[in-house]
């Protein structure tokens, strides 16, 4: 487990910047180490300004998209397609830009998909999935090089809420009915599944998230706080614009 490390941006447009060059940069990292690259994606508004940054990037050509693996931290459950979707908007914004294997692309099941409208098979599926690309002799999941987070003004990060059952299940994927933010059922992975990945960077901006982001970092328990529970294995990086830093604790900024 790493110790967080907390950059501040002035606002949200450079933020956005900020986490975009940053995303470039490690995906060109992760296929000079393994010669592939992958990610986990997360939905949300500033990960939206994240993922148009990146295409606005020239340095996005020299990523080889062909060998990029992109998984998803949660999903609204959803039919495929609906703009509510995290997938949805992931390809709008990123996915569709840029020259993706098809096959490297393993969105969350729609509520009209294979698994039909039963949320439990959904994850399992998923679950599944996840396990036939993980490393043989290896756990259940394939290795992230990095796993992007929001987070939400009562501190849920993926659709793991303050408080909700799912704070007790034992597999990667879970099912999440009665989220208290719409839409009530989704799909996400749990705390120990994320916390498998190399790096966690969790990104949140505007002045709605400082009470959460200010809490997690002054160490709130996971359950009451969620994305006080997130640890990337090498790294954990907390990425803010400075209204999101506004309660975090001195000693942990570093401002830009
Ligand atoms: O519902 C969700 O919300 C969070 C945070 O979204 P934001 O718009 O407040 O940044 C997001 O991280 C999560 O993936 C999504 O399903």
């Amino acid at each position: 487990m790493s110790e967080a490390s907390v950059a501040v941006h002035a606002d949200a447009d450079l933020l956005a910047q900020a986490v975009a060059a940053r995303f470039v940069v490690k995906l060109l990292d992760a296929q000079a180490d393994r010669g592939e690259a992958s990610v986990v994606l997360t939905g949300g508004r500033i990960a939206a300004a994240v993922y148009r940054a990146a295409v606005a990037l020239p340095a996005r050509d020299a990523v080889d998209w062909s060998r990029v693996d992109v998984w998803w931290g949660d999903e609204r459950f959803l039919p495929a397609g609906h703009p509510d979707r995290n997938e949805t908007q992931a390809r709008a914004a990123l996915l569709d830009a840029v020259p993706l294997n098809p096959a490297r692309i393993h969105p969350m099941p729609a509520s009209d998909g294979p698994a039909g409208a039963d949320p439990e098979a959904a994850a399992a599926r998923y679950a599944e999935e996840l396990a036939s690309a993980a490393r043989p002799g290896h756990a259940a999941l394939p290795h992230f090089d990095v796993l992007l987070l929001g987070v939400g003004e009562d501190g849920h990060v993926a659709s793991v809420f303050p408080e909700h059952p799912v704070h007790y299940e034992s597999r990667p994927v879970s099912a999440v009915r009665g989220s208290p933010k719409p839409p009530p059922v989704r799909i996400t992975l749990t705390l120990p599944a994320i916390n498998t990945a190399e790096e966690v960077w969790l990104v949140a901006s505007g002045a709605d998230k400082s009470r959460a982001v200010g809490m997690a970092l002054a160490g709130a328990g996971p359950v009451q706080l969620p994305a006080a529970g997130v640890h990337g294995v090498g790294r954990t990086l907390w990425l803010l614009d400075r209204a999101a830093a506004a309660e975090v604790p001195p000693r942990l900024r570093s401002l830009r």
